[in-house]
């Protein structure tokens, strides 16, 4: 069906449309110089007849009122007919869709008005799911937004908005139930943990994002929070402590945890290390509880188990000659051409460079393929042949220690936690778990974040997903020797999506002065994400003291003096138990006020003490040289090109376990490199170190 201006009329209508006709859905203007087709979904269903001297016009408007057409020079009686005929076949066409709109209708305004009246924090990914089914709905009804409005406008004055981002609502909602949350949970926070929560601490506690991470520097009160936060969901009614899983890292941080959570939240919260909730998770789906390798756990059968493995590998000609081979060029810790065969066998040093290979070839899931293209890339040229070599060497005794498992029928902690994760990819173990909460989150491994993905992807029908809530701190990351990789920590906003970072910026447990010298001291590395950290207890006078380490008894007795009355407690920190110093024993009972712990630096994480000594700072000592250089320096794949990021990491540890003080100690003749660098770079310090070359 077409109308048409006749010939003369074409002609005076110049460049206008002078003919319209329907095809299909669809109107098909035509002018002088072009032909064009609009839509039905771009024009807004209604026509203006304009009637003038010789002939009459019709005017179309789009859908979205921006633009209209008018075809001119039309004869006159047919213009209304015509009209009548285009905006019949429209509302046909409109009909259908419109009834299929009408069927989702109440679903979108139910669904918008549950997510906007929701008291709560709006998570993004219920906006998202919002914005979805909003838009899918759209799209299945075949109307365009604009069309929909113009059928619908009261219902979708309401859905028009949801359709888009409306961030900036969402934005506003989330502040103003926070705002309106501190003020009314203002004296359980006051009251909670034995200090009053501060604002930052609050607001933390609060926020319910999908991925949430409070970093912030040592002593802020992450572990406080954590537990405020556990604390808060039960309180507030959002979760039952059944609904919380609380992750540590280390089975004794795992204990602390659960005793404080039992004295402050509740005993029912799942509180569990990696290894622990990878147990639970295939017992639950295996019926029966993982058989974990015994060469893992205890040493004697380990040794015993490496003994004899090594010996089956230099019975076989071929490997034998392969260590052979090696030991012409290069030196095996341990190895001795005095020891037999057996005494070799046995040989601690040996033992531990092979069982500390075997780990590592575990924790990087490497095949040999990627390790030998990762040799062929060192940057080092040179030691790429002894790489070789050395994986000939142990590549074998990688693949005995498989062949152990798979004949015992036992796993080892790596395979638990991956085997855990599929079985929660796989929906075999139904997470019960809405809270995922996780402490020291700068010591997450790959592995490990994988079975917390796991976890925070299970749906449930009728339930969100489940939140993660992680606390941590870039400048303490010092498990990269164990697999874990800091990148995690400083990627969190790039690796998801609607993730919320915290920041907490006041510390309260070291003074200021300890402050000015650690917080300089560890952003001198600039990969370290930059951040505000105030000391609380304001302090003038110098609170880090360099140390010859004959002065330490000295300090002791001094400070045992001040606190004859009263206890205190002072930490020995060591890079390694070597360092502990040889009268720890004498001294711990000669001054019981002092409270005295001998610990590493690395288990000292989380502890706080008065008073800290950390002995042995010497070269060579602390920071610890690499000395994982040939074939474990390719699977300890530093990501970091800062010299010493993470010694420098775990010295920051160190110096902020105090709360008073800290005696750096060294020898004067052995002074390590950090010494010399708080020295020369005239930090706050007293210096009671007379260095000699
Ligand atoms: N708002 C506060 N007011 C006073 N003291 C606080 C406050 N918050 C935490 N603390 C105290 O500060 C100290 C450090 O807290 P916490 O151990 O939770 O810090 P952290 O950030 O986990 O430290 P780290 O990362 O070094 O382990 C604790 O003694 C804690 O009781």
């Amino acid at each position: 069906m077409q109308l048409s201006a006749s010939r003369l009329a074409q002609w005076l209508v110049q460049g206008d449309y002078y003919s319209i006709a329907l095809d299909g859905n669809s109107l098909v203007l035509d002018s002088q110089t072009s032909s064009d087709v609009i839509s039905f979904d771009d024009w807004d269903g209604s026509i203006e007849i304009h009637r003038g001297v010789l002939w009459g016009a019709l005017e179309l408007t789009s859908s979205n009122q921006q633009y209209c057409w008018t075809v001119h020079g039309l004869p006159w009686h047919e213009c209304k007919s015509f009209a009548a005929f285009l905006v019949r076949s429209y509302q046909d066409w409109a009909q259908s869709r419109v009834d299929k709109l009408d069927l989702m209708l109440p679903e979108m305004l139910q669904r918008i008005a549950l997510f906007s009246n929701k008291s709560g924090y709006l998570r993004h990914s219920e906006h998202h799911e919002l914005h979805q089914f909003l838009n899918d709905g759209l799209a299945d009804s075949d109307l365009t937004p604009e069309l929909a409005a113009t059928f619908r406008p009261r219902s979708f004055e309401k859905i028009s908005p949801w359709l888009g981002e409306h961030q900036a609502w969402v934005e506003e909602h989330n502040q103003q139930w926070l705002t309106q949350q501190t003020k009314k949970w203002g004296s359980w926070f006051d009251s909670f943990e034995k200090s009053s929560l501060n604002e930052s601490q609050r607001l933390a506690t609060l926020i319910n994002q999908d991925y949430n991470l409070v970093l912030a520097g040592a002593g802020t009160g992450k572990t406080s929070v954590l537990i405020a936060r556990a604390g808060y969901l039960i309180a507030s009614q959002a979760a039952v402590p059944e609904d919380i899983l609380m992750l540590s890292f280390g089975r004794k941080a795992a204990d602390e945890m659960a005793d404080r959570l039992k004295e402050k939240v509740s005993d029912r919260v799942k509180v569990a290390t990696f290894h622990s909730l990878g147990s639970q998770i295939i017992r639950d789906v295996e019926l029966d509880k993982p058989n974990v390798a015994s060469i893992t756990l205890d040493t004697r059968a380990r040794s015993a188990w490496l003994a004899r493995m090594l010996i089956e590998q230099w019975n076989n000609s071929t490997s034998a000659n392969k260590w052979q081979r090696h030991l012409t060029q290069w030196r095996v810790p341990g190895f001795s051409k005095e020891n037999s065969m057996e005494q070799q066998a046995e040989n601690e040093q040996l033992q531990a460079w092979v069982w500390r290979h075997i780990e590592l070839l575990g924790q990087s899931g490497m095949n040999k393929e990627s390790l030998l293209e990762a040799i062929q890339n060192n940057n080092n040229p040179a030691m790429r042949p002894r790489m070789k070599s050395e994986l000939t060497l142990l590549w074998p005794c990688y693949q005995a220690y498989l062949q152990h498992l798979k004949v015992k029928k036992q796993i080892d902690f790596n395979s638990m936690i991956e085997v855990a994760t599929e079985y929660v990819k796989t929906g075999k173990f139904i997470s019960p778990w809405r809270y995922v909460m996780v402490d020291e989150y700068q010591d997450i491994s790959p592995q490990r974040l994988a079975l917390i993905e796991a976890l925070c992807h299970q749906k449930i029908a009728g339930h969100s997903t489940p939140t993660l809530f992680a606390v941590g701190d870039d400048w303490q990351a010092i498990y990269h020797f164990a697999g874990a990789d800091v990148n995690l920590t400083t990627d969190f906003e790039s690796r998801f999506s609607s993730s919320r970072i915290t920041e907490l910026s006041t510390t309260y447990r070291f003074n200021s002065m300890i402050g000015e010298v650690a917080n300089v001291f560890i952003q001198q590395n600039p990969f370290q994400i930059k951040k505000q950290l105030t000391s609380f207890t304001k302090q003038s006078k110098k609170s880090v003291t360099l140390l010859a380490t004959d002065l330490l008894p000295q300090e002791l007795i001094r400070l045992s003096k001040h606190y004859e009355k009263k206890a205190t407690k002072v930490l020995i920190l060591g890079r390694n138990n070597k360092q502990k110093p040889e009268k720890f024993e004498m001294w711990k009972n000669q001054w019981p006020q002092l409270n005295l712990e001998y610990m590493t630096c690395h288990s000292s994480k989380g502890c706080e003490a008065d008073y800290v000594f950390i002995v042995d700072v010497n070269r060579g000592i602390f920071p610890s040289p690499d000395r994982e250089t040939g074939l474990a320096a390719i699977m300890q794949s530093r990501t970091e090109t800062y010299n010493d990021a993470e010694e420098r990491r775990l010295f920051y540890v160190a110096l902020t376990r105090a709360k008073k003080h800290v005696w750096v100690c060294a020898d004067p003749d052995k002074t390590s490199p950090f010494i010399n660098e708080l020295i020369e770079d005239k930090y706050p310090v007293n210096n009671k170190i007379k260095r000699t070359k």
